[in-house]
């Protein structure tokens, strides 16, 4: 279980999240908000990318403030823009390199590297160079550096925002048709329409917590 207490966050004297204590525990959790209302900022808490000014955030048990390791096997993050993600220049590598510390034997690095590319019909580019494939390509690319670590949670930070409806669509599949725990950020309302729970951010706060059926409608009304 993800558990914020009493979080906050502050960037000098700006209080961008504001006591905020949450468990997550739904399969499909959805974050919406303003720009700049803070739900990028809630994301990065929950691998412990970014660490709260005060207040405690726990990934089964774990301390993201102490215990990085434990909580970064559990959690993958996906970031908006894939060429954050991306290091290395051929796709097989860049998909090796999370796993290196793992000191897993050759046969099962290369069985992981295979069984990822192929869940995304991607096998025919396991040499290809991972900055010439398309947008659509490069998310799953990133998607896949993250599931080959199998973590039990996946946090998508605006995952279809730069992607044309196809890659869009296609991302959206790949996401639906994930096993994990998913906490995705975004505006594409439509992307958590299925969700379990909306998170609505406003003003430092969660202003509204509800089913999508209930949250949605109106997080809407509050946007307009
Ligand atoms: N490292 C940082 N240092 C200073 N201010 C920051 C930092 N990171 C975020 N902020 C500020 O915190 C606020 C919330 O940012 P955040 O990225 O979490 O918003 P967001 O809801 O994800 O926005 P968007 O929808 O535009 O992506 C913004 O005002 C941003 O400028």
């Amino acid at each position: 279980m993800i558990e914020l207490q009493n979080v906050s966050v502050r960037f000098g004297t700006r209080c961008v999240l504001d006591d905020i204590s949450l468990s997550l525990t739904q399969r499909r959790i959805g974050i919406v908000g303003a720009n700049g209302s803070g739900k990028s900022t809630l994301a990065r808490l929950l691998n412990g990318l970014l660490l709260p000014t005060s207040g405690r955030v726990t990934v089964d048990g774990f301390d993201t403030a102490k215990d990085g390791r434990q909580v970064r096997a559990r959690i993958g993050f996906v970031f908006q823009n894939p060429d954050n993600q991306i290091v290395f220049p051929v796709v097989e590598e860049d998909l090796a390199f999370g796993l290196k510390p793992l000191k897993l034997p050759k046969a099962e690095i290369d069985a992981r590297i295979d069984a990822v590319l192929a869940r995304y019909d991607m096998g025919d580019y396991r040499t290809h160079p991972s900055h010439q494939l398309s947008g659509g390509q490069k998310q799953l690319l990133a998607i896949s550096g993250v599931l080959i670590m199998e973590p039990r949670c996946v946090v998508f930070d605006e995952p279809t925002t730069l992607l044309d409806l196809r890659n869009r669509n296609r991302v959206a599949k790949a996401i639906e048709a994930l096993d994990q725990q998913v906490i995705t950020v975004s505006h594409d309302l439509d992307l958590l329409a299925g969700y379990d729970r909306i998170l609505v951010v406003d003003q430092g706060k969660i202003a509204i917590d509800d089913t999508p059926q209930n949250a949605l409608p109106r997080y809407v009304d509050l946007m307009t």
